[in-house]
């Protein structure tokens, strides 16, 4: 049997974090990873997605060009060749991921861990009991219950990846994030998409006023859009896949496409891992931790996606961290995740923090709002990007922000000023007093908390 003093499970971004802590403040640390270091991040989600969407607005701007007196370059896209460059990429990033921890002398164990006892761990013939452990096993998709969907066939975030040609019609199942982003993909490149979505509105979880103008947007670019349907059932045909169901307006709903794509949210890895006889408990979400990230077995920790608190990139790097903070020195140490920057890496961008304008009603505040729009930017009129707008929520009296939503160009980064000034606790005042720089984009942001104090 081996033995050791701190074993991590998975080793992805909230595993690779949390070793890259530990070394140095323990005698052994082991991770074990039944796929590649590095995780899905770098693999199947954040990395080659944002690459591929990146691609994709590039190639948009190119035949775009004439609007700046370029040659309008009118090219098509070989998408197996931009798919190429994309691998290129992720190998070069992710080269020795592996062999980097085992150089600072973490010892690797590739295979699937299980638990066998509250300290024991198995992979493969292997048993290793460990002083502390910690959880990183990440999420996968979750594929609903759709009667003809298995044997139809469909795409995951993963297999979608490896499209080699884009799909001539493709309907994506789920108007999340992951949805959206995969639709502009696949528009920019060629394909008819149709996002399905069973909510009422497409990314329902942003403040009502982003997520109507971003249906408009992606309209406008020849994504449709089906909101509040639900679908009974998928059948192979001679012309495709047939969804049916019916919409929002109790109408039918029926449509052949040449391939699904399934974006309808995910589930938290425990296949497997028998967490009954470790003494983790563990829900539908994930497992259950306390606020040090502390599962219900003493010895035991967990971070990441399979915690199912905040399924962010940014959010495992940070619980990994303290995971090891408090299993290492016992230090307590706690995230607060109120005040949570998210962002969409659609075109254009979306994003958001803290409260949304329906939120702050509910939780009684009276509010006061405020918009601008990227078409009254000098910087984005420059840039012929003038779609989306930046909007403000505040407490009336106070002026205290509680929240920003920006749906345009650059979003994803405008939105960590309004993040800051909520930290701070300062006010519409404060940011619509304060010297922005001119032509920027974060102009916008003053603007918007000038909006605010009417
Ligand atoms: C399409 C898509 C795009 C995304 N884009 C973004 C983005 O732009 N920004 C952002 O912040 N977030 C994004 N996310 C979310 C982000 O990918 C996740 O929050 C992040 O990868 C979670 O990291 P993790 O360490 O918890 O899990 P993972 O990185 O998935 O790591 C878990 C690891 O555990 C291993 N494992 C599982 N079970 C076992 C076992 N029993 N034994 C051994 N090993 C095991 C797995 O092989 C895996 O390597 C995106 C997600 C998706 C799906
Ligand atoms: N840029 C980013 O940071 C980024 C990008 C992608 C994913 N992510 C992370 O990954 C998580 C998962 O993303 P996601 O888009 O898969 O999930 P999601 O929960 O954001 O969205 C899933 C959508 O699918 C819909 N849905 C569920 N079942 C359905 C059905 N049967 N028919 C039609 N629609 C259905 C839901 O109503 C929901 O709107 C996100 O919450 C986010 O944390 C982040």
């Amino acid at each position: 049997m081996d033995s050791v003093e701190l074993l991590i499970i998975g080793g992805g971004t909230a595993g690779e974090t949390a070793a890259g802590k530990a070394i140095g403040a323990v005698n052994s640390i082991a991770v074990v990873e039944q796929d590649r270091v590095g995780g899905d991040c770098v693999y199947n989600a954040c990395i080659p997605t944002k690459v591929l969407v990146h691609a994709a607005r590039v190639y948009k701007r190119m035949n775009n060009a004439a609007f700046f007196g370029l040659p309008d370059a009118d090219v098509r896209a070989d998408y197996a060749k931009v798919k190429a460059a994309k691998d290129d990429f992720i190998n070069n990033i992710s080269q020795g991921r592996d062999r980097k921890l085992e150089a600072k002398g973490v010892r690797l164990y590739r295979g699937q861990a299980r638990f066998r006892s509250p300290h024991e761990v198995e992979v493969g013939d292997t048993l290793i009991r460990a002083d502390k452990i910690i959880i990183t096993t990440g999420s996968a998709p979750s594929v609903p219950p759709i009667p003809g969907l298995a044997e139809t066939g469909y795409l995951t975030n993963v297999t979608a990846l490896q499209l080699e040609q884009i799909p001539e019609r493709i309907a994506i199942i789920g108007g999340g994030a992951v949805g959206v982003e995969f639709a502009q993909i696949f528009n920019a490149f060629g394909g008819q998409v149709h996002i399905i979505e069973s909510a009422d509105r497409l990314l329902a979880n942003e403040d009502a006023d982003i997520s109507s103008t971003a249906r408009v947007l992606f309209e406008k670019a020849g994504i449709k859009v089906s909101a509040a349907v639900k679908i009974s059932k998928i059948e192979t045909t001679a012309s495709g896949k047939l969804i049916s169901g019916v919409d929002g307006k109790g109408q039918e709903f029926q449509e052949v496409f040449s391939e699904i794509l399934v974006a309808t949210g995910r589930r938290p890895v425990l296949d497997d891992l028998n967490l009954k006889d470790a003494g983790v408990d563990f829900t539908r979400k994930g497992i259950m931790v306390n606020d040090n990230l502390r599962t219900s077995a003493g010895h035991i920790w967990a971070a990441g996606d399979v915690t199912g608190i905040a399924l962010y990139t940014f959010v495992a790097w940070e619980q990994g961290g303290v995971a090891v903070e408090n299993a290492l020195n016992n230090s307590g140490r706690s995230l607060n995740y109120d005040i949570l920057p998210h962002a969409t890496f659609s075109d254009p961008e979306i994003a958001g923090v803290g409260l949304t304008e329906q939120a702050a009603k509910e939780q009684g505040f009276k509010v006061s709002t405020g918009t601008f729009n990227y078409a009254d930017l000098t910087r984005a009129m420059a840039a012929d990007e003038t779609e989306g707008f930046i909007k403000i929520i505040a407490e009336s009296g106070t002026g205290r922000i509680l929240g920003g939503h920006i749906i345009g160009n650059e979003a994803s980064s405008l939105i960590h000023e309004v993040a800051a000034a909520m930290i701070r606790k300062a006010t519409i005042q404060d940011i619509g007093g304060t010297f922005h720089a001119f032509p920027t984009l974060s102009e916008g942001v003053r603007y918007a908390c000038q909006a605010a104090q009417g």
